[in-house]
């Protein structure tokens, strides 16, 4: 077993990862299980099915365990899939010493860390991930739900208690969800490590690659980015904004894809395309977006699938991202690997480019 730390101004907690510990709950957990009255377990149907069990079981040795199961997928991250969390958290007789464990995805991440964070005005929460995605998604406390007008517009930052990473559980993970929690690794290597990056370029050609024996090695790389970010920056009023790379543009295409219709990884691959052709088109770089693009679609990702929406709708919903100000859209642009920077773009420049794009061009 591996483990790391993340580190903020407010607290630190521990990453936990390796095959199987989803059988050590009480063990590992046992420092802040032991102060709890009861712990409810956040987590999907198909999640539920496969791994609820064993972690029920796990954590028994220590405390009275509750499951509160929701869909699975993207949709559950809305007001009516969250009020339900919140009956159940009442109907469980969760109080203020209780904890909350979210077992699954980033959606029930993101779900269940919002409910931790807003149940009798904040409860603890432990991170229990099973898909690639949530290397990034259960580090760094960004917790919420998404409205229907934009992503994740709905949250709270709210730092888990630890992260208990069972890497066997990604065994029965769709070859789909390793694709999507790829494109965020890739996202931790463009923005930070250009090493990293060149190395997954070498040596990671399919899903096969993904899955192979160096996976261990590129996901503690990847957790080790993130919590660096976190930790220079919990808030987002800096260098944090960077983990945004791809997700202006990605977010705008989940929404309109109808939470769901596109993976987040694959919506925040076609993002990174994209905001590298804002980079060249505003002169700060010289991408080969072909090149880049090549290697993305290789591995299977609809580069293209913004092509599918209305530009004008596309540029509407970002102008509800979280990063615009005064209505101007803001996106992560990146010189050359390693060397990002937010930048305000105008309208029509996205329009140029997003109508280049349905005509098949790459700058
Ligand atoms: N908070 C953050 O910092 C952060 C970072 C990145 C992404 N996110 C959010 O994460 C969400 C995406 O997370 P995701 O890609 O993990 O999606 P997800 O949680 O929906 O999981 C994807 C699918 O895989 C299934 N699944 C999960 N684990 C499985 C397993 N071990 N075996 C078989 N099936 C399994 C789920 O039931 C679901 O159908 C998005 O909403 C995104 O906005 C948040
Ligand atoms: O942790 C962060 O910070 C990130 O931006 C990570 C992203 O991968 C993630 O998708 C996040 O939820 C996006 O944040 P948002 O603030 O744009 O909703
Ligand atoms: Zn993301």
């Amino acid at each position: 077993m591996e483990e790391l730390v993340v580190t903020t101004d407010h607290t630190s907690y521990p990453v936990f990862i390796g095959e199987g510990i989803r059988h050590q709950c009480s063990s590992l957990l046992y420092d802040i299980l032991k102060e709890r009255s009861k712990v409810l377990i956040i987590t999907d149907e198909t999640v539920a099915e496969l791994y609820a069990d064993d972690v029920v079981r796990s954590v028994s040795n220590a405390l009275s365990a509750g499951v509160c199961k929701v869909p699975s997928g993207e949709t559950s991250k809305s007001m009516d899939v969250y009020h339900k969390v919140m009956t159940a958290c009442i109907q469980e007789g969760l109080d203020r010493q209780s904890i909350i464990i979210a077992l699954g995805g980033g959606v029930i991440g993101d779900l269940a860390g919002f409910a931790a964070a807003t149940y009798m005005r904040g409860i603890p929460f432990i991170q229990m991930p099973t898909t690639l995605l949530a290397q990034d998604s259960s580090v760094g406390g960004k917790t919420g739900i998404n409205h229907e007008l934009g992503k994740n517009l709905i949250g709270a930052f709210h730092q888990p208690a630890a992260v208990l990473y069972d890497t066997e559980t990604l065994h029965t993970l769709p070859d789909k969800e390793w694709r999507s929690g790829f494109a965020e690794m890739i996202k931790h290597a463009y923005i930070k490590d250009p090493e990293f990056l060149t190395w997954l370029k070498e040596n990671v050609h399919s899903l096969e690659d993904i899955k192979d024996s160096q996976l261990l090695r590129f996901l503690k790389r990847s957790i080790a980015i993130k919590a660096e970010i976190v930790k220079e920056d919990e808030k987002e009023s800096g260098v944090r904004a960077f983990l945004n790379f791809g997700h202006t543009l990605g977010h705008a295409v989940e929404k309109e894809s109808g939470y769901g219709g596109m993976t987040h990884g694959e919506a925040v691959a076609a993002g990174m395309i994209f905001a590298m052709k804002v980079s060249n088109r505003l002169g700060y770089s010289k991408w080969d977006v072909t090149q880049e693009a090549e290697w993305l679609k290789a591995l299977g990702y609809p580069i293209e699938a913004p092509s599918q929406y209305s530009s004008h709708q596309l540029i509407e919903v970002m102008k509800n991202d979280k990063k615009a100000s005064k209505g101007n859209i803001t996106f992560v642009l990146l010189e050359k690997p390693g060397s990002p920077f937010l930048e305000t773009v105008d309208e029509r420049t996205l329009a140029h480019i997003l109508e280049e794009t349905k005509e098949g061009g790459v700058i």
